[in-house]
């Protein structure tokens, strides 16, 4: 695979009192092959259109959207996991035998891995948000997407189950060659998973800061300068006029 380039992005929505807005605007940025990108900006600046457009659920209005050939395979993630209530743990990971072409040894594998083989036979309703989120990166993993695609996935669980969580997508990572591109609000998040963060704002890519510190990654190190080249990056922001 190879970078993705966008050049000059644009999406609009017509809201139902006929305005219209610019969900994203002559946004130009690349995502490095490879790379754990993660992008934060406050809230309405875009990072979810972004991340559909790079999952092929919008198109843009204007600008590219460059792959370097075919659109690799992808994986999404959401931030609730959608798993069909009336489906053990086991039927919905391997959901995608209805179309989707993944493995299910890969499936039992992770199963295994992150903690849900005795879980197979239960259902949705019998799981924590934490076990319910693991079966969603379970069922999107086994697909061995090379693009895993993920808005704000661990933003609904406590503290502990999202550093458990953040600490297995690490593992995950180093251990099968993919790009990930993760959208956060919590800074803390941000600097610690990703390589490449990405800060938008107002439908353009604001800044960019780069955090090369090797994988596994302590959850608490002296990241503290990353975080304010992040804040710094959004207070410039504050002071750009409408
Ligand atoms: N389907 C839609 N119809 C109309 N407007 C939309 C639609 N989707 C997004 N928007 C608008 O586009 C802008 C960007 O939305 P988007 O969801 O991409 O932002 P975001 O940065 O992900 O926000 P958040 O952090 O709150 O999730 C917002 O002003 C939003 O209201």
């Amino acid at each position: 695979m190879s970078d993705i380039r966008m050049e000059d992005l644009s999406r609009f929505y017509t809201l139902p009192d006929g305005k219209r807005v610019a969900a994203l605007k002559g946004c130009s940025l690349s995502i490095r092959d490879g790379s754990f990108t993660v992008i934060v900006g406050k809230s309405g600046c875009g990072k979810t259109t972004l991340l559909r457009l790079l999952a092929g659920l919008e198109r843009p209005d204007e600008g590219t959207l460059d792959f370097g050939g075919s659109r690799p395979r992808t994986g999404v993630m959401f931030q609730t996991p959608r798993l069909l209530p009336w489906l053990t743990v086991e039927d919905n990971v391997c959901i995608w035998r209805h179309g989707m072409g993944g493995s299910a040894e890969l499936a039992g594998q992770y199963l295994k891995a992150f903690g849900l083989d005795s879980f197979r036979k239960a259902y949705p309703d019998q799981l924590s948000g934490g076990m319910a989120q693991r079966a969603a990166l379970v069922r999107t993993l086994s697909c061995q997407p090379r693009l895993l695609l993920m808005d704000e996935p661990f933003a609904a669980l406590d503290y502990f189950t999202r550093e458990k969580l953040q600490d297995e997508l690490m593992a995950q990572y180093v251990r099968q060659p993919m790009t990930i591109v993760f959208i956060t609000h919590d800074l803390d998040e941000a600097v610690r998973l990703g390589q490449d963060i990405l800060v938008m704002h107002k439908g353009c890519c604001g800044g960019r800061v780069t955090n090369e510190e090797p994988y596994p990654r302590p959850s608490v190190a002296g990241r503290m300068a990353l975080k304010t080249d992040i804040l710094h990056i959004l207070e410039e922001e504050k002071e750009t006029p409408l």
